[in-house]
């Protein structure tokens, strides 16, 4: 299920508020991805309703933890958790990703089976013609499905849409209503809710994992739905910046004098590590900026920032940035922690930023938990 290693929190000492907030309800995606990085029991694990509700959790120091999904190989960036990093209401001052995990994500739609008295017929739902399938499943694994024709609507999160469009277009019959929630855990109890119990002509399924199947007691449809078998949704670690029980393993203070260093336990099993001589690659940090929107070049100029430093970047995405209409705020991830720099490159590029971004903030250096692919 999970593809990373189990990485144990850092900053555990001393600590007393044992709590960490995800987007619920429990079986969600990010409910596995929780206990992946928190698997010890003293973690008590807060479900929300919303990702914003983890950051406020995070930032008011409700929680001194929470974890948010941030991207899927398949469907791209989770424009909720961007749009909190963004943080363009000056909410958020605080956060910073501390960690990371890779959850291995495998769909299932769950309902209620067609009893053989309602069933019109035994053989599967009637297929468009192959050419018009467009991003085909690629999924070895997926099975088809043999009688959807009693499902109405399909609740589930954006994300899992996304990630099971082909099979979506192949294989439910027209006219199925998909209705979006706040997440896939949520929408396997809406449609358990939902359900006559008979499985009769009017049901409601789900796209969800098969855990969150089995709490609902959901009969599985179809499983391994999604359109790659490679499907991989990358989840944040966020905690607030200065907190006391913070613990700093090499690097120096950085001028946020009491900034924690959470990037891990360096055990050295990590995926990735011992390849690169100054270590950069073992780390990923994350900054947003924006750039003089009329200047040309601009963006350029900020980017050979990181070539300058010979720092390599791993991700880049953009948001509007509300300053004023089709102006941008940039996020850039690349390698290379703030804390451990022997060579001074992450300090130099932060310099760097200072002079040639229009405004710019850091958010986070961690551990990088899967090296290069
Ligand atoms: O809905 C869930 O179960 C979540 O945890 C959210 C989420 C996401 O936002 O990407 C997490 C992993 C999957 O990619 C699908 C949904």
């Amino acid at each position: 299920m999970a593809s990373s290693s189990a990485p144990k929190a850092s900053g555990e000492e001393g600590i007393t508020n044992t709590t960490v907030a995800f987007l619920g309800p429990f079986h969600s995606y990010s409910h596995q991805a929780t206990k992946i990085v928190f698997p010890d029991a003293k973690w008590q694990l807060q479900p929300t309703v919303t990702i914003k509700e983890v950051f406020d959790r995070v930032q008011s120091g409700a929680c001194p933890y929470g974890v948010v999904p941030f991207e899927n190989s398949t469907h791209g960036t989770v424009t909720f958790t961007l749009d909190n990093l963004a943080d363009r209401a000056g909410e958020y001052a605080d956060i910073v990703v501390c960690d990371e995990a890779y959850l291995d994500v495998h769909h299932f739609l769950l309902g209620k089976r067609l009893p053989p008295s309602y069933s019109s017929s035994s053989s599967p739902p009637p297929q468009p013609p192959q050419q018009n399938v467009q991003n085909q499943n690629q999924n070895q694994n997926a099975v088809p499905p043999t009688d959807l024709s009693h499902i109405r609507r399909i609740y589930s999160h954006p994300q899992a849409f996304g990630q099971t469009a082909a099979f979506l277009r192949r294989y439910l019959p027209a006219g199925v209503e998909t209705i979006e929630v706040s997440s896939t855990s949520r929408g396997a109890e809406l449609a358990a809710a939902d359900g006559d119990g008979t499985g009769g002509a009017n049901a409601s399924a789900a796209i969800a994992s098969e855990w969150a199947g089995r709490a609902c007691k959901l009969d599985v449809l179809a499983r391994c739905i999604e359109d790659r078998d490679d499907n991989t949704t990358r989840f944040f670690v966020l905690r607030r910046r200065g907190g006391r029980e913070g613990r700093r393993e090499g690097g120096g203070e950085g001028e946020e004098g009491g900034d924690v260093e959470d990037v891990g336990e360096g055990d050295g099993d990590e995926e990735g590590e011992g390849d690169d001589v100054y270590g950069g690659q073992q780390y990923k940090s994350l900054v947003s900026f924006t750039v003089p929107h009329r200047r040309a070049g601009a963006l350029a100029d900020v980017l050979d920032c990181f070539r300058g430093r010979a720092l390599n970047l791993t991700s880049i995405n953009s948001l509007p940035s509300l300053d004023a209409p089709f102006q941008y705020l940039f996020f850039v991830e690349f390698e290379g922690s703030r804390f451990d720099d022997p060579e001074g490159r992450v300090g130099g590029v932060f310099e760097d930023l200072e002079r040639v971004a229009q405004r710019w903030r850091w958010l986070g250096s961690w551990r990088n938990r899967r090296g290069r692919r």
